[in-house]
């Protein structure tokens, strides 16, 4: 269970997210939804230690872990892309699985490469890849070592169809190995279908938290944000 507790991160002026309270379950997927600066961003870079909460603590089955997820314990997808341009796909998932302190060899590498369609392109300098690419890129190292938390911040961005389908098959794998996934979508189909609960954030609080495991994603929204 990951229970995020009271954690505020608010820039000079107020903006920004929190306190806010988040649980998600072995197995499950929170949804987290909001208009544009609603706090989601800065949510998840705290969470997984881009920024620091400024209070609040984060706790991983039942350890108290401070104020964000360690490397270790947390594969993250940031909204846009922080992998390193020189690098190639291949070095970039290396360099992954080397900050997130994960012992794995070359060829648990190739084959998460394979498995998230990155083969084609693994000796391609980052700079050099589509925005398709870079994101299934980014993926495939957010899953890297089945963390116990993925972080995946607007995952579909940009994949294509192929792409989509591969991250479907791999989260949900991910899940049914007790796997937690905190996830940001403005599609609210896709909060439906992939989520079992969404939380929706208005000006860095939550306002409402709905089950969205028959539908509803859209109904509560309209609810709280209007048109
Ligand atoms: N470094 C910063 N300094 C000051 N204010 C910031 C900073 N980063 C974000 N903000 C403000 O904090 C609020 C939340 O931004 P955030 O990027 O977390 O929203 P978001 O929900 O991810 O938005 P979007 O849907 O557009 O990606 C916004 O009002 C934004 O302008």
């Amino acid at each position: 269970m990951l229970e995020i507790i009271d954690v505020q991160r608010r820039y000079r002026g107020g903006r920004g997210t929190g306190p806010v309270n988040l649980r998600v379950a072995p197995g499950e997927v929170l949804g987290v939804v909001g208009p544009n600066g609603a706090g989601k961003t800065t949510l998840f870079d705290a969470l997984c230690g881009v920024n620091e909460f400024q209070s609040g603590t984060v706790r991983l089955d039942g350890r108290q872990l401070g104020r964000r997820l360690p490397a270790e314990a947390c594969g993250f997808l940031p909204e846009h892309s922080r992998l390193f341009p020189q690098l190639t796909a291949r070095q970039a998932c290396r360099f992954e699985a080397a900050m997130r302190r994960l012992d794995l060899d070359d060829t648990a590498l190739e084959e998460q490469l394979d498995r998230f369609g990155c083969a084609g392109f693994r000796d391609t300098e980052v700079r050099h890849l589509s925005q398709g690419m870079t994101r299934r890129l980014g993926i495939a190292c957010a899953f890297l070592g089945t963390p116990q938390v993925v972080v995946l911040d607007e995952p579909l961005n940009g994949l294509d169809v192929e792409g989509v389908l591969v991250f479907r098959r791999a989260l949900a794998d991910y899940l049914a190995g007790g796997g937690m996934a905190l996830m940001s979508s403005h599609i609210l189909s896709v909060l439906d279908e992939l989520c079992e609960r969404v939380v929706l954030l208005k000006d860095g609080l939550v306002a409402a938290t709905v089950d969205v495991r028959n539908g509803g994603a859209e109904r509560a929204y309209l609810e709280v944000f209007g048109q």
